[in-house]
């Protein structure tokens, strides 16, 4: 939707604009995030959506990084390395990473096929290195404004996480520990990330690039829940990627 006779933008607009993208497009939206919430996955769909989003998690860091790397101001870089803490705690077993494998402990994946990433589906990984690639190749206005996306999250999580612990009787608070403290960080991380767009996206052209990066940060996330569903509802999975039976069958012996 980028083009050069936009208008100028008040930031009062621009902000609103933005928040017509979450609205309009991000993937508390989706069908297999509803089918999620509302009790209507199967176990193997359940396990299948933690083992892929891994890969989303663990890119989470990397990806701060680069971005960390990018400001040449070190009032901004004691803001922004707060984001990589937070993934990747102070020391090992703490922080996000070792809190979404204790979700995928509990679902009784392997930490060894989840880590490495074999199991995913190719679409993940895909979108992953795509998010990966944006925040590198693109300017840092719009590698801050497709974290914009953190706005929205504090709503969907609860929703998801109320849904999930009032449909699926194998997953409890300990098991969703994850989501606990993302609300917080993710308001933090978003005011300050939308009061960085807002005040440096200052022409038309840089305006319309930070409310493209946030349509395509939505159409990342979308696409992962697509590729989701698409394998595990609608058709199978890629020949190497995870599958449901398997894992199910591996629970059963592992509890004999
Ligand atoms: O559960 C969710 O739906 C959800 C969404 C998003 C998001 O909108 O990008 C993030 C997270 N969770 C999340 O946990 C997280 O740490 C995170 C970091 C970022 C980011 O782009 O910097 N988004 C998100």
């Amino acid at each position: 939707m980028a083009g050069s006779s936009a208008e100028l933008l008040t930031p009062e607009d621009l902000e609103a604009r933005l928040r017509q993208v979450g609205e309009t497009r991000y993937h508390h939206l989706h069908p297999f995030q509803l089918r999620l919430q509302s009790g209507e996955c199967t176990r193997g769909e359940v396990e299948a959506w933690a083992l892929n989003r891994y890969l989303y998690q663990a890119c989470i860091p990397q990806k701060d990084s680069h971005i960390l790397a990018r400001m040449e101001d070190a009032s901004m870089r004691r803001e922004w390395r707060q984001r990589i803490i937070d993934h990747d705690g102070e020391r090992e077993g703490e922080g996000g990473i070792a809190k979404w494998l204790k979700l995928t402990d509990d679902l009784g994946l392997d930490r060894g096929d989840v880590m490495s990433g074999r199991l995913a589906l190719p679409a993940t990984k895909f979108a992953v290195n795509a998010y990966l690639s944006f925040v590198k190749d693109r300017s840092l206005l719009e590698a801050i404004a497709s974290s914009l996306t953190e706005l929205f999250s504090p709503m969907v999580i609860k929703t998801r996480v109320a849904g999930m612990l009032s449909n699926y009787d194998y997953v409890t608070q300990e098991t969703l520990a994850y989501f606990t403290a993302r609300p917080v960080q993710a308001k933090r991380d978003s005011d300050f990330a939308l009061a960085y767009v807002l005040e440096h996206a200052k022409t038309p052209e840089q305006q319309q690039a930070a409310i493209g990066a946030l349509e395509f940060k939505c159409s990342m996330l979308w696409t992962m829940l697509d590729a989701l569903e698409h394998a595990y509802v609608y058709a199978k999975p890629w020949p190497d990627a995870f599958a449901p039976d398997g894992a199910a069958e591996m629970r059963r012996a592992a509890a004999e």
